[in-house]
């Protein structure tokens, strides 16, 4: 079998490949292990998207031949599947045309050298970007009720349509199970199965990227049969279309929000700035906008037109003005391998955030023997005693200096803390 391996494969890449081309074939699930040094990241990459490529082929008659009704005659079903395949075909043939635009126009910037400026830029990089209100009264807390009071009232008085507690349960029960339907429903979309690539360090994730720039694979459309048509589908150059996944802290490109260095800040000011109630003036001018589907397009043209890792990404949202880490989301469905590291992947925040689901899709995890450590890493946090020190002392501050503009519950809520944090 023909893997399509830059090199001549090693034999213990062979063996690699072979099982891992079964264990996608059957869908299973397996652990992989080979001696430093024998090329495991091309391996990985020839073994899965060699299956991919064949198994999209299969995919792509499939629902050719799905189109025909057999009792029809001969001359209809031949008509029903090349108009079918031509509408498949059109669609992919578009995409390869604007992804091979984008290779040379990115082509000729790399010889002009100085490409840093494009003429059409949407958007200058802003250092005057928005600051955060600067008063006292983001400080006052927001009316607030525990759960336990919610519960209360919700059992005192029912609601104000009259529906017991037990009712409101069961709509809300049947409510969460709608929308997630729906919600499955908009993300069935053309999501072709992919592959996800997850590493531990970004480092380790441009190397693979360094790797996956060596290979070439056959289209994913079958030769023509058709005997009419003019072109061979299977010639059709379809490079391997990668995305680079990370999180704020590794994309953003709003200089006030970066410059905070810190994971949680970065993610709390970036949420905070497109809050429904700030000021347009004060947003992130960034943020892939509904009335700009252009930009967010060629954000997806640049990113996938050729193998780029995260460093690149982050240039091509800073390049056309458009907020990498929101501006790749809408990418993956377009993607065949998504390469991210380890908390995108494990974290049920990160991967709603990034609105991922590895349902139904390959998840290849680069040296396994961490996930242990990393899962746990992930839902731990360590607080000094120092820190809580110094946190008695700020909401004792704070519990002092806003005693008279507290309502009276927050003041208690504020005081149970202080007691929890002695
Ligand atoms: N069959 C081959 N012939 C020649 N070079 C190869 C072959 N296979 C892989 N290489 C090259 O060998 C180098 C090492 O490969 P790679 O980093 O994937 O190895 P590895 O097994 O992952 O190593 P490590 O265990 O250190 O991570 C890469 O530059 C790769 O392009």
């Amino acid at each position: 079998m023909d893997f399509h391996h830059p090199y001549k494969p090693y034999d213990i890449q062979l063996q690699f490949m072979q099982a891992l081309y079964a264990c996608l074939e059957d869908s299973k699930v397996a652990v992989f292990e080979s001696p430093t040094g024998t090329g495991k990241s091309l391996s990985l990459i020839c073994g899965s998207l060699t299956w991919l490529r064949d198994h999209k082929r299969k995919a792509f008659q499939e629902s050719v031949d799905a189109t025909c009704d057999d009792d029809e005659p001969e001359w209809m079903i031949e008509h029903a599947k090349r108009e079918s395949r031509r509408a498949i075909t059109e669609k992919r043939q578009e995409l390869e045309a604007r992804l091979a635009k984008i290779r040379q126009e990115e082509g000729r910037l790399k010889q002009a050298q100085d490409s840093a400026d494009r003429p059409r830029k949407k958007q200058r990089l802003d250092d005057s970007a928005p600051e955060l209100v600067d008063d006292d009264d983001q400080f006052v807390l927001d009316d607030y009720d525990s759960d336990t009071d919610n519960q209360k009232r919700q059992n005192d008085s029912g609601n104000s349509d009259g529906l017991s507690a037990s009712t409101l349960a069961l709509l809300e029960r049947f409510q969460g199970k709608f929308s997630t339907q729906k919600k499955e429903k908009e993300d069935d979309g053309d999501d072709e199965i992919k592959i996800f690539f997850c590493s531990r360090t970004h480092s380790q994730l441009s190397q693979f990227a360094g790797e996956l720039r060596r290979v070439t694979f056959p289209s994913s459309l079958p030769s023509d049969l058709d005997p009419e048509s003019k072109d061979d589908l299977s010639k059709l150059e379809e490079r391997v279309k990668h995305l680079s996944l990370g999180s704020r802290k590794n994309l953003c490109i709003n200089p006030k929000v970066r410059a905070l260095e810190n994971n949680t800040a970065i993610n709390e000011k970036c949420l905070d700035l497109q809050q429904a109630g700030v000021a347009a003036d004060k947003k992130c001018p960034f943020i892939p906008s509904k009335d700009d589907e252009a930009l967010a397009l060629e954000f997806r043209d640049h990113a996938l037109a050729t193998v780029k890792d995260i460093e690149d990404i982050a240039q091509v949202g800073k390049k056309l003005g458009i907020c990498p880490y929101y501006a790749s989301r809408p990418v993956i469905k377009h993607s065949e391998i998504v390469t991210l590291p380890y908390p995108l992947l494990l974290q049920r925040s990160a991967r709603e955030a990034l609105n991922l689901s590895v349902k139904g899709h390959i998840v290849i995890i680069d040296e396994a023997h961490n996930l242990m450590d990393a899962i746990a890493g992930i839902h731990s946090v360590a607080v000094s005693l120092s820190q809580l020190q110094t946190a008695i002392g700020q909401l004792t501050t704070y519990a002092r200096k806003f005693k008279n503009r507290l309502k009276g519950k927050n003041r208690n809520y504020v005081a149970q803390v202080i007691r929890l944090d002695h």
